[in-house]
């Protein structure tokens, strides 16, 4: 429990599920590390630069960003920057989520970063997530009522947006700017839309992402299905949970 035996702050929460995965997962034998963006992985770059600048280990790690923002926290720590060009396969990569269900399907981007955090999770042998008892549910839009982020091209925001709407019922919204006039600009240099999806609606995730990922001008989705295989999650009782993957029955 914290101090006062009552929750504790959602900072805290996030620093013990980013320093538990660090802990376990990245070992002398990890070379490659995919860095993911938001506020819980502020936590786990600074685990691991104590790591390397405290404990003398992971000298040789490299770090592969997933956007501006985790740029930035690799070279304010001083460990290694890498990339996709000399780094495209990445042992570990570990990043937040806005929203995990029972089936560890994830709703990414709400820090707009979802494009190159899909990328480098998808070069990496393992991807694992952390997060704050939050981000935790057994459906998507249980705790996460912002949407689903869609990265597109400026010039196709109306026809994706009406699309979408029109497949899936819901509404997808065009995310607007704050303290700058008019919509988001990515990392990459486009526009988000935010897809409220109907709550109550039964979707297989599997098969929106397919769709609204084949449509012209989108670059890319905030669902990540079939990607993570674990979820570390900083509890609001002081103790991490972590969540596994379930196999497919053939699988196991
Ligand atoms: O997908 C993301 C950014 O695009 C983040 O990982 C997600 O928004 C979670 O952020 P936080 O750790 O601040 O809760």
């Amino acid at each position: 429990m914290g101090d006062k035996g009552d929750k504790i702050a959602l900072d805290e929460a996030k620093k013990m599920a980013a320093y538990a995965a660090v802990d376990q997962w990245i070992t002398e034998d990890t070379k490659v590390v995919g860095i993911g963006s938001g506020s819980t992985i502020v936590y786990a770059v600074e685990r691991l630069a104590q790591r390397v600048w405290k404990e003398g280990q992971l000298g040789d790690m490299i770090c592969v960003p997933t956007s501006f923002q985790s740029r930035l926290l690799i070279l304010d720590h001083n460990l290694n920057l890498g990339d996709l060009d000399r780094n495209p396969f990445i042992d570990v990569c570990i990043d937040g989520a806005d929203e995990v269900d029972s089936q560890m399907v994830l709703i990414k981007g709400g820090g707009g970063c979802l494009m190159q955090e899909k990328i480098v999770a998808s070069c990496a042998k393992t991807f694992i997530i952390v997060a704050d008892y939050t981000k935790k549910s057994l459906r998507l839009g249980e705790q996460w009522c912002k949407g689903i982020p869609i990265e597109v091209s400026p010039m196709a925001h109306v026809p994706v947006k009406l699309k979408i709407e029109a497949l899936f019922g819901g509404e997808a919204e065009l995310r607007m700017a704050f303290r700058k006039a008019g919509p988001i600009v990515t990392d990459n240099g486009n526009f988000l839309l935010d897809w409220k999806f109907v709550a109550k609606r039964e979707y297989d995730w599997d098969e929106v992402n397919r769709v609204i990922t084949l449509l012209p001008g989108v670059l890319e989705t905030g669902l990540f299905v079939n990607m993570a295989i674990k979820s570390y999650f900083g509890m609001a009782d002081g103790t991490v949970k972590v969540q596994n993957k379930s196999l497919p029955a053939d699988c196991q």
